[in-house]
């Protein structure tokens, strides 16, 4: 939608006001209004077929896209800068495009796509200056066809001020017609002076308009610019520790000049070979998951020449690689020294290290891209006799590019990872092995420490399941006995319904019986305690 807006901006201001473009191109400016008018049309298509986020869920659905754009502002807008107002061309004549001044309601869609440019482009503050010269273009352009028109008005070399007489051959051509109104305007916008004098009323109304607007314009170009530059500044700043505020620190402290030297190397280095050491900084607004994409996809090339994260599944480089803090060291800096307390350990994403010996010139060994080292001061290796501390010095040959991994999220990674531990304390071994600073008696003993410990935990683990499979069976058993005491009550009430009549028949015999014996009390006292211990008895309830 830029370029018909932009045309309909542009355009049909220039051609009512240069009248000599509008008789001698009409062919032109007809084509090409007719062919803006089927962008437009084609854009309102487009909005009617564009989805919508509803609580968060894209929206397809014709019907409701229709509805939709139907009950917009938009949609209004959009209609009355399609309605045929080139019909009037038929009353007030072809040559009067003021007819179609409806198409500017089009504008802020001209807006919206600046807006997503912007937030697409690489380049944004590029872009932002592009977009301030093209307003500034569009307004001395607005200004110079009002400039001709008036002077068009007042009547052409009438006084110095208005354009110069068309019927002089330097001044009549239709290029230099707007060339020079063009430049008139740029001299009272920029505000650079040297415009003729105004001596007419109208003429000074129009310089006093210029001139407000003029300040306007220049307060907006200065302060867009300033912006534009801050916003370098502060991408710079967000990448790159600030440099003046170090520099000014060293010399207000009187560092010596071979460690300012050294610092201002390190600085060149970040700025030229762009490095930045800020990197988990920038990325921390990112939600989690995207920020660890980001970063996987920018170093996975140096994590998978990492041997022991080569076969690594990918949820293990994603937590790894958010807590990697990048390093630069310079020429000849020491990583690490011999005998300092381990904290870190280190992977190299680019350069050369050498393994070094205190006299500072026997190399051991040089590490590459891919490599690590510092790990065996933070492993706690069973056996080793330096124990927390480092076992070489590491130094950088050249300018090396690191990242780091503290002992806390080392360890937090390999427990999670068993298998890349098992690696690690294994190189770890054989460098430690090799430099004869391995007890490897201690390795036997610290063994069976350790597999005591393991059985022990083993046995503490089996007797907790074996105590809450015990809580649950009393659990059970109690549940039951209760259930079952219940459904004895129950059973008592039953029987002791439907055996009533029979204890009542035997009582009535015992009665008769009784009479007959002359004996009927103790039998009577019989048939009771019977009767009595029938009903604790359980017997066959109904519903069995
Ligand atoms: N001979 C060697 N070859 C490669 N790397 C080594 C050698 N000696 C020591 N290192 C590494 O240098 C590191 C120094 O700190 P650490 O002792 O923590 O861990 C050490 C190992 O990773």
């Amino acid at each position: 939608m830029v370029f018909p807006v932009l045309y309909n901006w542009v355009i049909i201001i220039f051609r009512t006001c240069f009248m000599d473009m509008e008789y001698n191109y009409l062919p032109v400016w007809l084509t090409l209004d007719y062919l803006s008018d089927l962008l437009y049309v084609v854009d309102v298509i487009i909005k009617f077929n564009t989805g919508f986020l509803e609580h968060g869920i894209m929206v397809q659905e014709r019907s409701r896209l229709n509805r939709r754009y139907l009950h917009t502002s938009e949609f209004f807008f959009d209609a009355l800068s399609l309605l045929p107002t080139d019909l009037l061309y038929l009353w007030l004549g072809i040559h009067c495009p003021m007819v179609r001044i409806n198409r500017f309601l089009r504008i802020p869609r001209l807006f919206e796509a600046f807006d997503r440019m912007e937030t697409r482009t690489s380049y944004p503050n590029s872009f932002r200056l592009c977009k301030l010269m093209l307003y500034t273009f569009v307004l001395i352009h607005w200004n110079s066809c009002g400039y001709f028109a008036l002077s068009r008005t007042i009547g052409f070399g009438v006084d110095p001020w208005v354009y110069p007489n068309i019927t002089d051959p330097d001044f009549a051509s239709e290029l230099r017609q707007y060339i020079y109104s063009f430049w008139i305007s740029t001299l009272v916008f920029t505000t650079v002076g040297d415009t003729p004098d105004p001596e007419r009323e109208e003429e000074y109304l129009f310089m006093i308009a210029d001139l407000l607007i003029a300040v306007l314009v220049f307060a907006s170009i200065v302060g867009n610019v300033g912006n534009v530059i801050t916003n370098l500044n502060n991408a710079d700043n967000a990448f790159f520790p600030n440099h003046e505020l170090v520099k000014s620190y060293m010399k207000t402290h009187r560092v010596n000049k071979d460690l300012q030297t050294r610092v201002n190397g390190w600085y060149q280095h970040l700025h030229i070979n762009k490095k930045m050491t800020r990197e988990n900084e920038i990325l921390q607004l990112l939600p989690d998951r995207l920020r660890a994409e980001v970063a996987v996809s920018v170093h996975m090339g140096t994590l998978s020449k990492v041997t022991i994260f080569q076969n690594c599944e990918m949820s293990l480089l994603e937590e790894l690689v958010l807590k990697l803090k990048p390093q630069v060291y310079s020429p000849r800096e020491y990583v690490c020294k011999k005998g300092d307390i381990g904290h870190e350990m280190y992977i190299i994403k680019e350069g050369k290290l050498a393994v070094v010996a205190d006299d500072g010139v026997t190399e051991f060994a040089v590490l590459g891209e891919g490599n690590f080292f510092g790990e065996i001061s933070i492993l706690n290796i069973k056996g080793n006799k330096s124990g927390n501390r480092r076992t070489a010095n590491i130094r950088s040959i050249g300018h090396s590019d690191l990242f780091c991994l503290s002992k806390e999220d080392l360890k937090g990674v390999l427990t999670e990872f068993p298998d890349a531990k098992r690696i690690l304390e294994e190189k770890g071994r054989q460098i430690l092995m090799k430099m004869g600073i391995l007890d490897e008696s201690m390795v036997g003993v610290e063994e069976k420490k350790e597999l005591t410990v393991s059985r022990l935990n083993e046995i503490e683990g089996k007797l907790d399941s074996l105590q809450t499979k015990l809580a649950r069976l009393l659990a059970e058993l109690e549940s039951n006995t209760y259930k079952l005491r219940i459904r004895l009550e129950q059973l008592e009430k039953e029987t002791s319904e439907w055996e009533l009549p029979e204890v009542e028949h035997e009582e009535e015999r015992g009665e008769k019986d009784g009479e007959a014996n002359g004996e009927g009390e103790v039998k009577g006292d019989r048939v009771e305690g019977e009767s009595g211990k029938k009903e604790d008895e359980p017997g066959p309830s109904k519903g069995e």
